[in-house]
Order: C-alpha cells, then sequence, then structure tokens
C-alpha cells in the first residue's frame, strides 16, 4: 500500500499547502482513508463541525495572588506592571478582535484599541485597520458614549459562545482575543473552545471576596486528570506570565516542537535520519523522549523513547507519540519497525511532522498505523526545520 504518497491522494497534498493538518484513519475494508482533514490552528472545532473555518481564541488577563481580577472599588484595578500592558499591546495588535463583557464595559469604561503608534503603523501597512474589531458580549444596555465606541470598528453582540464564535468566524475573524470579566472569562472556558490561557499573577492581595473572581463555578476540561500544557512561564518585572495551552491542536504543536528540538541532539550520520519523539499520556504528562542514536548507533527516536517505558505501562494506552519524521515502517538495522514498535505497545495516537522521504526506505508509517486503527495527524508546519536539521542526508547525492 502506497496510496499515501500517490497521486491518487492528490488532496492530501493540497491540504499541505494550505497549512493543515491531515488525520488518517481506517476504512471500513482495512484500507486507508483520509477521514478528516484539520486547520492547525484548532481541529476540534472543525471536527465536531460547529464552526466552519477555525479561530485561535486566546484569553488574556492578570490576577492577584488570591485570585481577583478587580476589587470592590468600582474603577478598574490594575494588576499588571507598565512593561506587561506593552506586551498585553502587542497581544492585542496580533488578533483581529479583541473581546470584553458588559460587566468589564460598565466598570472599567476600556479602550480596548492598540496603543503603540507602530504597531498601528504596522497592522495599516499590513492592510488591517489600525485596532482590532473590538467586541462587547451584552443582552442589555451599554452607554453610547462608551470609549470602545471610540477609535475603530465595534460590535456589540450576545448569546452563547457558541454563536459568538460563529458570528465573528463570519466576519472573517482567525485570531480572537478575550480579557475578560470573570463571567466572560469563565464561559469560555466552560465552552471547551479556548486554545491558550495567557494567566498574569501580580504580586498583591485583593482580600475581598466580593471582589471580581478569575473563574466562577464551572466544569472545565482540565482538571487534576487531564491537565493543561504549561508551555512557558515569564517573570516580567514583578508579575509573572503563565501561558497554557488548552486546545488540543495548540498541545500538538507544543509537544511536536519539543521533539524536533530533541532531533537536533541527535549524533551525526549520513545513513539516517536525525529525529526526535516524546510520548505524552492522557493527563498532559511528558513520560518519556528520545532521539536517534540515543543509546546506540542505530536505535530511532520512538524506539528509544519507548524502550524507557515498560512494556505494560498502563499510560501507554492513553498516550501520543510526538515525532518529528513518520515512524518508520521498515529496519535494516533492526528486526522491528517503529511502527510495529508503536503498535505493539498499544499507543493509538501518533502526531509527526514530515512524511519520511523514500532516502533509506521506502516508509509506509503513517498508512500501517492509521490501517490498524491508530490516529495519525500529520503536522507540516514544522517540515522546514525538520528539513533543516536532516539538510546532509536530504542533500542530493554528489553534493
Ligand atoms: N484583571 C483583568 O485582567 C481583567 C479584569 N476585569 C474585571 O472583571 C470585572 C467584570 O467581570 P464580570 O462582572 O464577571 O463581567 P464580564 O465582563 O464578564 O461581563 C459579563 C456580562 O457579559 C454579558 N454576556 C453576554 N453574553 C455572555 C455570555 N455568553 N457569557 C457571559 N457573559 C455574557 C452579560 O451582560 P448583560 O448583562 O449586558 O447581558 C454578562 O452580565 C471588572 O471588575 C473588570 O475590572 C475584566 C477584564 C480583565
Ligand atoms: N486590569 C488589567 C487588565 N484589564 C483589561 O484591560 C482593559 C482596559 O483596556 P484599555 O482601556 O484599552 O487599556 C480592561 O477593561 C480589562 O479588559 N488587563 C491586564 O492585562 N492587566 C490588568 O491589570
Amino acid at each position: 500500500m502506497s496510496h499515501w504518497k500517490s497521486p491518487k491522494w492528490p488532496f492530501v497534498d493540497a491540504l499541505v499547502a494550505r497549512n493543515r493538518a491531515v488525520v488518517l484513519g481506517p476504512d471500513s475494508s482495512g484500507g486507508v482513508s483520509a477521514v478528516r482533514y484539520v486547520a492547525l490552528t484548532s481541529p476540534e472545532k472543525d471536527l465536531s463541525g460547529r464552526i466552519g473555518d477555525t479561530m485561535y481564541v486566546l484569553l488574556s488577563c492578570a490576577i492577584s495572588l488570591d485570585g481577583y481580577l478587580d476589587d470592590t472599588s468600582g474603577e478598574r484595578l490594575v494588576l499588571s506592571n507598565a512593561a506587561d500592558l506593552d506586551r498585553v499591546d502587542a497581544e492585542r495588535a496580533g488578533v483581529d478582535a479583541i473581546l470584553v463583557g458588559a460587566g468589564t464595559v460598565r466598570n472599567d469604561n476600556p479602550r480596548l484599541s492598540v496603543r503603540s503608534p507602530a504597531r498601528r503603523a504596522a497592522r495599516e501597512a499590513a492592510g488591517k485597520p489600525a485596532t482590532p474589531l473590538k467586541v462587547v458580549l451584552s443582552n442589555g444596555d451599554l452607554p453610547q458614549d462608551a470609549a470602545f465606541r471610540a477609535d475603530g470598528e465595534s460590535l456589540v453582540t450576545g448569546g452563547s459562545v457558541d454563536e459568538v464564535l460563529a458570528r465573528l468566524a463570519a466576519r472573517g475573524v482567525t485570531r480572537l482575543m478575550v480579557e475578560g470579566g470573570g463571567r466572560v472569562l469563565t464561559a469560555f472556558l466552560a465552552s471547551g473552545r479556548v486554545d491558550e490561557l495567557q494567566l498574569v499573577i501580580a504580586p498583591f492581595f485583593v482580600g475581598d471576596r466580593a471582589a471580581p473572581r478569575f473563574v466562577h463555578d464551572g466544569r472545565f476540561r482540565w482538571h487534576k486528570d487531564h491537565r493543561a500544557t504549561l508551555a512557558a512561564v515569564e517573570p516580567i518585572g514583578n508579575v509573572v506570565l503563565h501561558r497554557y495551552l488548552l486546545g488540543e491542536s495548540a498541545v500538538d504543536g507544543h509537544w511536536l516542537a519539543h521533539a524536533v528540538a530533541l532531533s537536533r541532539r541527535c549524533p551525526p550520520s549520513t545513513t539516517a535520519f536525525s529525529v526526535g519523539a516524546v510520548i505524552v499520556d492522557a493527563a498532559g504528562e511528558r513520560i518519556a523522549w528520545g532521539f536517534s542514536r540515543e543509546t546506540d548507533e542505530t536505535v530511532h527516536a520512538e524506539e528509544s523513547a519507548l524502550a524507557k517505558l515498560a512494556a505494560d505501562d498502563p499510560r501507554l494506552a492513553g498516550a501520543t507519540i510526538y515525532s518529528s519524521m513518520e515512524p518508520c515502517s521498515t529496519r535494516k538495522s533492526r528486526p522491528l519497525s517503529c511502527t510495529r514498535l508503536i503498535l505493539d505497545a498499544g499507543v493509538r495516537r501518533v502526531v509527526f511532522a514530515y512524511r519520511e522521504p523514500s532516502t533509506f526506505v521506502v516508509g509506509e508509517g503513517a498508512e500501517q498505523l492509521a490501517a490498524a486503527g491508530v490516529t495519525v495527524v500529520e503536522r507540516p508546519e514544522l517540515v522546514a526545520e525538520v528539513r533543516e536539521v536532516n539538510a546532509t542526508q536530504l542533500a542530493p547525492p554528489g553534493r
């Protein structure tokens, strides 16, 4: 079976060209069909069919050490410092729309604009408005002279998170920043439609339970057995920024980048590719990692990572293997391919960046895994980096 790379599957390449992930699955006859395809930003959304196109949803807010968004003074409490407010301004400049709830407008009367003249000019140079669309969620009245109505386009809308996202998607919004307040943040987190949370913690207490909390009660997808992925922690003066990845696509991108970073640690070779692999369990914890030639001259990345776990490790059944390259399906130097080892380990999900070129052997790992019922996700956005790591191996003969 080699139709994975055959002209019979031109749409696969077309999807890759459109920067989309390809998800393969088995068909009823035991063959392989590309049953689903998803945009890189948010596969869960496309797969659910809830909104037609994809949107990256970023939540951003600042809290006190005791978890409050504000105090009870009726004035906006600034928890961030100047450097963090400038970082937030840069995030604003990178989105298509900024969203807050009516409670925030009534309490803070925010402008919701990009402030930096340089960032405004850069947006305009790119053919965008100087400041993103301002979206206020409200089913009631808002002051006509509210500050958000000046400086750029605004939209007051209401309804469920799904309805609002569908409305914004129809207007071409592909990156949305949600700034608050507590009820809106809770509604977005409970909806499961958030890709990333940027949470800043300021070093003081509010100490008043009547103050607005960051998150209210709710049922959330992330709990003690299904943790969010911590992507970065950054001190900014006396506040600390935490970046959590909450969407499956963002999480996949994070671990795949980690696998590619590991591939840079491979001892050099001209006869075998340099690959990195990470195994992450269902709770979101990295449980093993490896890279080519890590422990001997011929060991592969997936093989090295799997060898660090017991064959009956119960976490393997719910785990995902991330590999910078498609798992191999034939070995010259070993009896079992990485595809076979993955199947034998009972891993049900594989994410990789680069389809193995037929430089050393013809690869059918993706097809064989998918035919065995494994979910295989190809994320081509890191292909250039994988090719750079393997530049020597991929160079045409004679160079
Ligand atoms: N520190 C920080 O980073 C930030 C702090 N804040 C603070 O948060 C506080 C405001 O938070 P809060 O009072 O919870 O109000 P919100 O800003 O969360 O607004 C909630 C209101 O939004 C409207 N709404 C419409 N649709 C929805 C929906 N689907 N889900 C939720 N709300 C919807 C409703 O208004 P309506 O009644 O009109 O229907 C609802 O009452 C302020 O004190 C502000 O200072 C705010 C942002 C950031
Ligand atoms: N207080 C607070 C934030 N508050 C958010 O910023 C909004 C103010 O926007 P603007 O009027 O354009 O400056 C406010 O309404 C709320 O959404 N954000 C932060 O990053 N850190 C903070 O400490």
